[in-house]
Order: structure tokens, then C-alpha cells, then sequence
């Protein structure tokens, strides 16, 4: 990659430098938020891939030049506390990557480079496997899930793995939160130093929450994580969300059909890596046995996602802890083949862009609803659709085209 001569001259910024120029040219992808953003895409990027990596460069470049001393103080103490495994750090960092105030989410995105960087550096050492183990857990209200993940983190923890788990739940905006159901769901898990649970941000769409869900998991692997269990906690599309964000997708399902399960959308079945018939123990053992038969047989007929793995349907008890150590098995089993199959690292690339188009796809709506040829438009439009007189159809394009004839 060639070096900007105009970067070059500067020696005091030269280590920062050298550290984003080689970390740009070496990155898959690039989560800047201020990248996605209409402003920044000039055309003449598309035009040749040195010009565009040089564009790249120089906006990574004003990234970090953009921080005052005391933000910049703010990245090191964070990123050294966070890669020193203090906990305090890594949950100062979440917080300032949950944030939605733009001074920060530029500072976040700063500290989000320097973890990103540090961990293809760690991953390099570690022959290119990836550092941690995303896992994403899901299930209906009742199944069992925070007595699942109180039981399984503990065994992890007690095998030395250092486990968190993150919540998403786009619905506690309006329930009022998870956060204190969760703290007082996995007492013993909370108080494991080895273990850092983190629920879900209080506010925030379906977007947003995956946004910083996603870069929570980076900075969770960045702290030395090397279990990340991703719980869902809401309903309806969260669950695939998470699927879309984690090496191996597990559906927790009570011992029950029909009409119990209502909540569990078809699809999200097919997402499964591993369905845990949850709660096999004293007099639910036969319906768990049952239920487990009736997955087997309905998931032999889900099309094939992958070439090495089959989903598997497991019993077991959160209560008693039965078949959670076997389940655990399964779970290494399934990394090891994904991994020596290179199906691991293309699932990880492809969840990558589908994360950068969603960062788009969102930064463009912001943008659009905020600019100022459609913001006065939308209200007088949506109520003229509400009432029947427009058409949807036609008031989003006259919308659109108030917004293309401004820029
Ligand atoms: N018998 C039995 N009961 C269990 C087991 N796991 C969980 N439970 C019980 O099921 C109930 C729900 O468990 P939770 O862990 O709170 O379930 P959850 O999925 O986190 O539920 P939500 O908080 O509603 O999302 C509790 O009363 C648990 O004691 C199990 O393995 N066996």
C-alpha cells in the first residue's frame, strides 16, 4: 500500500499513523461511522482501488486527529485498561460505544479501531483463529434461558474460560429494561470474576441495539473473552439479529408444542445450530424426550446450511445441570469443524458485510429524515397518507425527490 507523502511529514503523528495505515490496509472492513455517511462517499473512490485506500487513510486519519487531548487520554486509559482485562474499563467502553451523542460516538469509534487492530494482531499470533467464541442464545420467555446461562457460565468459568454475556433486547425501551430482571437472574455468574454480564441498553431501535451489540462483542473479545454468549431477550426479530451476529446459534425450548411456543417465529427454528430441550428433569423428562423426537424429525427436513454440521436437538437441565457439559462438547465440536472447514471465517466476512450495509442502511435514514429540504415535509406528508388522501407510494417519492434535487 503506498503512504501518502502528505502524512509522511508529520513525525509527531507518525506512530498513530503508521498504526491506522497499516491497520487500514489490512482491514476486511472498516467500522467508521462517519464512512458511512453520505457526505464521505465521493465518487472518485469507486475509481481506483489506491485512490480509495488512500481516501481511506486520510479519513481514518482525521478520525484520530479529530480527538482532543482529554478524548485521546480517554481511548488510551480505556483500551489499555480494557486490553489489561479490567472490567471497570470494559464497561466504561460499552457505555461510550452505546452512546448516542456524537462527540462520543466519534471518541467510541476511535477506541473501537485501536481493539480492532489489537485483535487481528492477537488473532495473527493465534495461527488466524479467531480469538473468542460467539454464541448467541435465544429461546421464549420461560425457558430457562437465565438459569441456562447461570449454570453454563459457571462450568465455563470453573474450566477457565472467561465468559460475558450481552443482552438484546430492543423492547426494554418501552418495558422499562431487562437490566435489574437480569442482575438478579444470574446472582452467582455476576459476582464470578471470570464472567461479566452486561444487559441490555435501556433505549434504542432494533438497529441500534445490534450496532452496539455488535461492537460489544469486540470489545468484549478485545478484554479476553473468549466465550461471548449473545442472549436475546426481546421477541420477534431480535432473534434473528443475533443469528446474524454470532459463530453458532442456540434455541432454548421448555418442554412444551403448539401453542406454548406461539412466540417462536418458523424461521428463527431454521437459524438453529442446536435446539436444548430445556428442563429434562423430574416429572418433564418424558415431555422433553418427546419434544426432543419431534425437533429431530422436523429438522431433517430444514435445507442444509452447511456442509460439516447437521443441527443437533439436546436435552438437558439448567436446573440440575444435567447434559450442559455434553452440550458444551457439541458446541467445541461444532466450532472445530466450522474452523478446519474455513466455513467459520466465511460466516464471520459475510455477517461482516450485512453489518455494514445495516450501518448504512441506518446512518442514510437518520440523514434523511434529519435533512432539512424533506424534515419540515415528513409530518404534513405522513398525515396526508394516514388520512388516505396520498398514497404511501407517492409520498415517499415526493420525499425522495425534495432530497435528491437538494443534493
Ligand atoms: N424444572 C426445571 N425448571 C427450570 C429449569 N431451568 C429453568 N427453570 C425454571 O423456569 C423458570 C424460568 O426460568 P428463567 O431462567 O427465568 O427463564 P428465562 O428464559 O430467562 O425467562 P425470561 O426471563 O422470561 O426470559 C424459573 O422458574 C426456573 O426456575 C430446568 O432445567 N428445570
Amino acid at each position: 500500500m503506498r503512504i501518502p507523502s502528505l502524512l509522511m511529514g508529520f513525525p509527531r503523528y507518525f506512530s498513530r499513523r503508521t498504526y491506522f495505515m497499516n491497520f487500514v490496509s489490512r482491514a476486511d472492513f472498516l467500522c467508521i461511522g462517519s464512512l458511512a455517511s453520505v457526505h464521505h462517499c465521493r465518487t472518485e473512490w469507486m475509481c481506483s482501488s489506491n485512490g480509495l485506500r488512500r481516501e481511506l487513510c486520510q479519513q481514518a486519519e482525521q478520525q484520530i486527529e479529530g480527538l482532543s487531548d482529554r478524548e485521546q487520554r480517554l481511548v488510551d486509559r480505556l483500551y489499555n485498561g480494557l486490553i489489561q482485562g479490567h472490567r471497570a474499563c470494559l464497561a466504561e467502553a460499552i457505555t461510550l460505544v452505546e452512546s448516542t451523542q456524537s462527540r462520543k460516538k466519534k471518541v467510541a469509534q476511535v477506541l473501537l479501531q485501536k481493539v480492532l487492530s489489537y485483535h487481528r494482531e492477537q488473532e495473527k499470533l493465534n495461527q488466524g483463529k479467531p480469538l473468542a467464541f460467539r454464541v448467541g442464545l435465544s429461546g421464549p420467555p420461560g425457558a430457562g434461558k437465565s438459569t441456562f446461562i447461570e449454570c453454563f457460565g459457571k462450568m465455563l468459568t470453573e474450566r477457565k474460560h472467561k465468559v460475558s454475556v450481552l443482552a438484546v433486547d430492543p423492547s426494554s425501551s418501552t418495558s422499562g429494561g431487562s437490566l435489574l430482571g437480569d442482575k438478579t437472574r444470574m446472582t452467582e455468574l455476576s459476582r464470578d470474576m471470570n464472567a461479566y454480564i452486561r444487559p441490555s441498553p435501556t433505549s434504542g431501535t432494533l438497529g441500534g441495539v445490534t450496532r452496539t451489540t455488535n461492537e460489544a462483542i469486540l470489545l468484549c473479545e478485545g478484554g479476553g473473552y473468549d466465550v461471548v454468549l449473545v442472549e436475546t431477550v426481546g421477541v420477534g426479530q431480535s432473534e434473528f439479529a443475533v443469528a446474524d451476529m454470532v459463530d453458532m446459534f442456540i434455541l432454548l425450548l421448555p418442554p412444551a408444542g403448539g401453542d406454548e411456543l406461539q412466540g417462536i417465529k418458523r424461521g428463527i427454528i431454521e437459524m438453529a445450530d442446536l435446539v436444548a430441550i430445556n428442563k429434562a428433569d423430574g416429572d418433564l423428562v418424558v415431555a422433553a424426550r418427546r419434544i426432543q423426537a419431534e425437533y429431530i424429525s422436523a429438522m431433517k427436513l430444514l435445507r442444509k446450511r452447511s456442509k460439516v454440521w447437521r443441527p443437533k436437538v439436546m436435552r438437558i437441565s439448567a436446573k440440575t445441570g444435567e447434559g450442559i457439559s455434553d452440550m458444551w462438547d457439541k458446541m467445541t465440536e461444532f466450532r472445530d469443524l466450522m474452523l478446519t472447514s474455513g466455513e467459520l471465517i466465511a460466516k464471520r466476512r459475510k455477517q461482516q458485510k450485512v453489518w455494514m450495509w445495516n450501518l448504512i442502511q441506518e446512518n442514510m435514514l437518520e440523514h434523511f429524515r434529519s435533512h432539512l429540504a424533506v424534515k419540515d415535509k415528513i409530518p404534513l406528508l405522513e398525515e396526508k397518507v394516514l388520512s388516505g388522501v396520498l398514497s404511501p407510494g407517492l409520498a415517499a417519492d415526493l420525499l425522495l425527490k425534495a432530497f435528491k434535487d437538494s443534493l
